[in-house]
């Protein structure tokens, strides 16, 4: 999916909201856990009731993997499933990757070819070419971390570095790396008032930005500080969604989640 398809779906949505599929067996509803493949069974249900509200879903890996081989299985039925289903929909992998230049190119592989993601979360700490492998898949879009929601994020990215915070030289140095237009970046919600420096340095860029809900992020300070002409956002929410209702009506709930959030999104698209 190109960034012109994704801003023609929010346009089209009212909405730039990320569900984010994280899934934890211990959260999930009881009686769900009676199914064959409970982590499937959960999100096909969160995905059915919800596709029309979002415009992007975006498990996170490591609770697919902590589940071993059957959690592997049920992200890959989970990306088909979208695909198959709901193509217009933008997926996304956090699964934080990049490492040397070889091994950057099979986890590539392994999220844009094997599984059909349209993108993937990255660490930028290994440089330029732990992330240009990724750059070079044409359609598909690599989000690197540059300032995260986590209290960590002082422990390092706004440390300064040569005159400059480290987040702020990730940014700017990123955009000389080949098929940059390739990137997009991930901001933490809870850094709002940090977004008008960002967007001098990326004002195009489109920015996934997680940490509204659990985190206590506010997404009228996002979007005051961080749309830009084309929307330029995906706003995430995982646990405020889909842990909502522990009952049999989760997936109701869980939709009633997602639309007040797509309602709060709809005004400030109307402005
Ligand atoms: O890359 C991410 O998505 C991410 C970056 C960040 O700075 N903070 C952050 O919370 N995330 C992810 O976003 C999701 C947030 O989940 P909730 O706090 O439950 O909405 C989790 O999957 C996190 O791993």
């Amino acid at each position: 999916m190109t960034t012109q398809q994704l801003t023609q779906q929010i346009k089209k949505k009212n909405s730039f909201l990320c569900i984010g599929l994280d899934v934890d067996l211990n959260k999930i509803p009881k009686h769900l856990l009676k199914d064959e493949d409970p982590i499937f069974a959960f999100n096909k249900a969160i995905i059915d009731a919800t596709h029309h509200l979002c415009v992007a879903y975006k498990p996170n890996t490591a609770f697919y993997e902590a589940y071993g081989l059957k959690g592997w299985k049920a992200l890959e039925k989970t990306i088909m499933y979208l695909n198959v289903k709901y193509p217009e929909i933008f997926t996304i992998a956090d699964a934080k990757r990049g490492d040397i230049g070889n091994t950057s190119t099979m986890y590539a592989k392994a999220f844009f070819e094997d599984l059909a993601f349209d993108s993937v979360t990255v660490a930028p700490y290994m440089g330029k070419d732990s992330i240009e492998p990724f750059l070079a898949f044409e359609n598909k879009h690599t989000i690197m971390l540059a300032l995260t929601s986590n209290e960590g994020a002082f422990d390092f990215q706004t440390k300064m570095v040569a005159g400059k915070e480290l987040y702020k030289q990730v940014l700017e140095t990123s955009k000389s790396w080949k098929n940059s237009e390739n990137l997009m970046y991930v901001v933490g919600a809870t850094k709002a008032e940090y977004l008008a420096d960002i967007r001098n340095i990326i004002p195009d860029s489109f920015l996934l930005v997680p940490g509204i809900g659990a985190q206590g992020g506010n997404l009228q300070d996002v979007c005051k500080y961080g749309m830009n002409d084309s929307v330029g956002l995906l706003i995430n929410s995982s646990r405020g969604v889909i842990y909502a209702s522990q009952n049999e009506d989760f997936a109701e709930v869980a939709a009633e989640k997602a639309r007040e959030l797509q309602e709060q999104m709809e005004i400030i698209l109307s402005k």
